[in-house]
């Protein structure tokens, strides 16, 4: 009798389709294979293989064994999981585990080495050159310069046969671990955390804990010997480190080294596809042992992970909301729950989900109260924008000014926090009052000065400035409203001349290497002002750094998402956090228009406790997360008529179900984007419901015709 096959394909599908083993393929779960599909071949992996049962009508046989490495079982079962928490089809997901595979190889390199046969003719730099090449086969232009000879003597040679070309891939190298290494010496509070997570670790199986500690407390050295007790008890397992930002990445990997002597793997979309496809099979094969990365690395196909550690968990940048929809902090607990492994959140500003499951036992809640060594949290002052206003055309207030001047002539380091890319956050026409926006999107443009253009930041969409209003015709009519970091950039030059001024945002910084080097010029004490989106103003270690000023601190309190008041919080907190994390004292000031503002008085305070009850006391009494669930259903096409229809159609047919609450639809609050309408059903449920059940049997219940879509999003998150 023979086997059938369960074939998962990278593609939008329903599911796994079946096929039939040929006679002698001997095919295992996990394994790569190429199968018909409809008039075409595509790739595949097996996911499950079973006797097949007589009088079914004939299967297509599996064409083919592909000779990648397979996927480790505890990956696949991972992605099917995930499909099923996301309410996706699985396929997204395992596009998603399959990138790295994709990616091509790294191009062989052209290496010249020496033949043993004379030259008809031998020179001086001939001689010069094939003595070089005897100790070993290097790049030419390598091989010129080792030699001191010239290009063409390297090429004379080559044409004559005294040195060859030798193609050699370059081997999939990761750097060795030294985990004998000790690390600093731990207070007793970090000692203590430290044995916890290191008696986890030992003990296997599922574990998890929450690692809360104020900023500064050393929670990164504490969970660095949790990495290197699960790297010495096992030769070999794995460890897994993810990051919200690709700057944090940076500044992590670099403590890696320090500490074990070795980089660890490195994994975002930053990295170059011939690296990826290096990582994705030497963490298939074990021998990258530390995968320090982005929300994405959670879909490595790791062959014996043993701990994950979620750096900064409450980052909003772990929900990725395009394509396959997840939240990777809880994707990560969910991998640990699979692989039998632990994992550790650690964050100075726990999620209010994580928080409560700490608080209900579900994790281990270790804390650390305090910064380490002499250095204390920084000092948290309100400047109230009403009172103390800054210039016109000014964004920064006179209390901030000094407090800059003061920090400068004492040779230290001030960070300015606004989290907004570009010059100006809006454009528009003095004469006719007219607004800039895409053409096919509700948003307004964002003004850049370094390129001269202005940005959609939703959709990419960019247009040089116009120097004429395309709405009224009238000329040098166009001003830029409010602030973004490159004006703030601006008027910081403008006060201090002789300050050094950097910008940190996703424009000026858009690749690891310049993270890199920017972190490491500000460590450096280099900068003196530093000028920063979110990017910048979190995790990071700035031994000089004593001042921060939040230049807009209400700026993520306006619109009414669930989440504002307690991602303000944790945001401002963070960037607060940067400040005075050496011997000298550090201050924080919040430009505010609010100050008495639950948020900024609970960041004065510095009481995250208090702040944290008053909003689990809200979420309690809505029922909302963590207390009950939510998801966000979003119906767009554009066609507005066809649209209406559908969405009348899908509320009439919402299945009843007890414990949830349906709302909407309502038009999202970019009703549109790229040029279609956009309507959304928010759901509330009790934890008790299935809510994944309720939302897929709803979704079955209306098919949407062929132009419009239906996305599901479960534990939605910025409501655009
Ligand atoms: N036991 C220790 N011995 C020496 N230095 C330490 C120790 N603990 C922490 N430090 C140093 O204190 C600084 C802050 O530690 P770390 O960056 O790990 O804090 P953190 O809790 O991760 O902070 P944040 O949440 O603000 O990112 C670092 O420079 C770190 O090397
Ligand atoms: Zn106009």
């Amino acid at each position: 009798m023979t086997r059938i096959a369960s074939i998962l394909l990278p593609m939008p599908l329903p599911e796994a389709f079946d096929y039939a083993e040929p006679e002698g393929m001997e095919l295992a779960i996990g394994d790569h294979v190429a199968v018909p599909l409809g008039p075409r071949t595509a790739r595949g992996v097996v996911s499950a293989l079973r006797e097949g049962a007589g009088g079914n009508r004939p299967l297509k046989p599996v064409l083919e064994k592909l000779d990648d490495p397979a996927l480790p079982e505890g990956t696949l079962r991972f992605v099917e999981w995930a499909a099923r928490y996301s309410v996706d089809v699985p396929g997204q997901p395992l596009a998603m585990a399959l990138r790295g595979l994709r990616a091509p190889r790294p191009k062989p390199a052209r290496l010249l080495e020496a033949t043993g046969q004379a030259p008809g003719r031998m020179t001086p730099a001939r001689e010069k050159a094939i003595a070089a090449a005897a100790e070993g086969p290097l790049p030419p232009s390598d091989l010129a310069a080792k030699a001191g000879v010239s290009a063409g003597v390297i090429k004379g040679l080559v044409d004559e046969g005294a040195l060859a070309v030798r193609l050699e891939t370059p081997d999939i190298r990761f750097d060795d671990l030294d985990l004998a290494s000790p690390g600093p010496v731990l207070n007793p509070g970090q000692r203590a955390a430290a044995d916890v997570l290191v008696e986890m670790v030992h003990a296997g199986g599922f574990q998890s804990a929450l690692l809360d500690g104020v900023t500064g407390s050393g929670k990164t050295e504490v969970y660095l010997e949790a990495v290197a007790a699960a790297l010495a008890a096992d030769p070999t397992a794995q460890v897994l480190v993810l990051l919200p930002e690709i700057a944090l990445t940076q500044a992590v990997l670099t403590r890696f080294q320090a500490r074990f002597g070795g980089m660890p793997a490195e994994w975002h979309s930053a990295v170059p596809p011939p690296r990826r496809r290096q990582v994705w099979e030497g963490v298939a094969s074990g021998k990258a042992r530390i995968v320090v990365g982005a929300r994405s690395a959670l879909f490595l196909p790791y062959a014996n992970l043993k701990l994950i550690i979620v750096d900064e968990e409450h980052d909003g940048s772990f929900k990725q909301e395009e394509g396959f929809i997840y939240q990777a902090r809880d994707l990560a607990v969910a991998r640990a729950h699979l692989e039998k492994c632990a994992v550790v959140l650690a964050s100075a500003t726990p999620s209010l989900e994580t928080l409560w499951n700490a608080g209900q036992g579900r994790y281990r809640w270790l804390r650390l109260a305090a910064r380490h060594g002499a250095s204390q949290l920084p000092d948290v002052e309100l400047i109230d924008m009403r009172e103390t206003p800054p210039e016109t055309g000014r964004w920064l207030s006179p209390p901030l000014v000094r407090a800059m001047a003061e920090t400068f002539e004492r040779g230290e380091q001030t960070l300015l926090f606004l989290n907004r890319r570009g010059y100006a956050p809006l454009v528009l026409c003095r004469a006719c009052g007219e607004r800039m926006k895409a053409p096919d999107t509700d948003s307004w443009l964002v003004e850049h000065r370094y390129t001269g253009r202005l940005v959609c930041h939703l959709t990419g969409f960019s247009m040089p400035r116009p120097d004429k209003c395309p709405h009224c015709g009238a000329q040098d009519s166009l001003v830029s409203i409010g602030p973004g970091v490159e004006r703030v950039e601006e008027e910081v030059r403008s006060l201090f001349p002789q300050a050094r001024v950097a910008v940190f945002s996703s424009d000026t910084v858009f690749d690891a290497e310049g993270a890199r080097t920017l972190v490491a010029t500000m460590a450096a004490g280099e900068i003196d002002v530093l000028v920063a989106t979110q990017a910048a103003a979190k995790g990071h270690d700035f031994p000089n750094l004593t001042l921060v000023g939040v230049v807009d601190a209400d700026l993520g309190l306006r619109g009414g998402d669930l989440r504002a008041g307690e991602r303000t919080f944790q945001l401002l907190a963070q960037a607060s956090g940067r400040a005075g994390r050496r011997e000298r004292p550090g201050r924080a000031l919040l430009q505010t228009y609010a100050p008495e503002h639950a948020v900024m008085q609970a960041l004065k305070d510095q009481d995250r406790d208090a702040f944290v009850e008053a909003e689990m006391m809200g979420r309690e009494l809505a029922a909302l997360p963590p207390f009950g669930r939510l998801a966000a259903i979003i119906v767009s096409g554009p066609d507005p008529a066809a649209l209406e229809t559908y969405v009348r159609n899908l509320a009439s047919v919402a299945p009843n179900a007890e414990g949830v609450d349906i709302f909407g639809p309502a038009d999202a609050p970019l009703a549109l984007v790229r040029g279609r309408r956009r309507k959304r059903f928010l759901v509330r449920a009790d934890r008790t419901v299935d809510l994944q059940g309720f939302l897929a049997a709803w979704r079955a219940r209306a098919r949407p015709p062929g132009q419009i879509r239906v996305t599901l999003d479960v534990d939605p998150y910025s409501f655009l």
